[in-house]
């Protein structure tokens, strides 16, 4: 089949927006992933999944590639080592874009995020260019989170919106789903964010590159299992590069040239 002939077929098949693959990073998720593969897989059962690990020392890796022999919508990046949740982003980006997938979707392995909101976000996408799944517009909502984790995060956001000049109430969640064109529009090769403020990054990339941005709300739950990876050096990195673009954002903005 030609280029057009198979372009034509992914649109009849799986409509305007194309092939969907959401992406789930892992660092010893091992009690989660198989839950959380067969949950996407049932509610959105046109899309793939790829799960990036991070050579988990618990075996993830293994049990997802146990889920790929077993179903062919499944995929497994293995990458060396822990590098942070942006470097496992960027590289499941890459791989998405490479198999000329139309819609790239983010989504926590631990049940967090509900696969049952996907079509939801992707009917929200039809009318943007970026959804951001937000616990903090009307609507949305944390369960079971501890009230230090609620006042981190919605720190974060009102620290980051003040300082980027963003009018985004969740800047740090990461269940969203990207066109195909948005993210190649928003210049990943000089993302060089770890950890989870590679979320603000691509938020404020994709407001200054114009893009419509649309949050819908969501309902985020608590994990049951496994711990989250959050800790000071991701809390401190955030910190010092939110500073630093919020500053070069306005040097750029008073210069007149587009950021970042
Ligand atoms: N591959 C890889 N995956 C990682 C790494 N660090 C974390 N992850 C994976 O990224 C997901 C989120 O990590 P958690 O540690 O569970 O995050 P959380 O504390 O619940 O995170 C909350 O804050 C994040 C930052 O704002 C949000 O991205 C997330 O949606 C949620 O709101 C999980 O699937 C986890 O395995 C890493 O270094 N490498």
């Amino acid at each position: 089949m030609n280029e057009g002939a198979k372009g034509r077929e992914a649109q009849r098949r799986y409509g305007p927006l194309g092939r969907a693959l959401v992406i789930i990073p892992t660092f010893n998720e091992a009690e989660n992933i198989k839950k959380i593969v067969s949950r996407v897989r049932a509610a959105v059962p046109d899309a793939d999944v790829l799960v990036a690990d991070d050579n988990s020392p618990d075996g993830t890796g293994k049990l997802a590639d146990e889920l790929a022999v077993e179903d062919e919508q499944v995929h497994v990046l293995h990458r060396k080592g822990k590098e942070g949740l942006g470097a496992a982003y960027l590289a499941g980006f890459a791989w998405g874009l490479e198999h000329e997938y139309g819609v790239l979707i983010e989504m926590d392995a631990d049940g967090s995020h509900q696969p049952e909101e996907l079509p939801r976000l992707l009917t929200a996408l039809k009318g943007a260019d970026l959804v951001l799944g937000s616990r903090w517009v009307p609507g949305g909502r944390v369960v079971n989170w501890p009230k230090y984790r609620e006042f981190l995060s919605r720190g974060g956001s009102t620290y980051s919106r003040l300082l980027l000049g963003i009018a985004i109430r969740d800047v740090t969640g990461g269940y969203r789903a990207f066109r195909a064109e948005t993210l190649r529009g928003l210049g990943l090769s000089e993302v060089a964010s770890q950890g989870y403020c590679f979320q603000v990054d691509l938020a404020r990339r994709a407001v200054a590159a114009g893009y419509h941005v649309v949050e819908v709300p969501i309902t985020f739950v608590e994990r049951e299992l496994g711990d989250s990876k959050m800790n000071r050096n991701i809390a401190v990195e955030a910190l010092w590069r939110v500073a630093g673009w919020g500053l070069s954002d306005r040097a750029n903005r008073f210069r007149g040239r587009s950021t970042p």
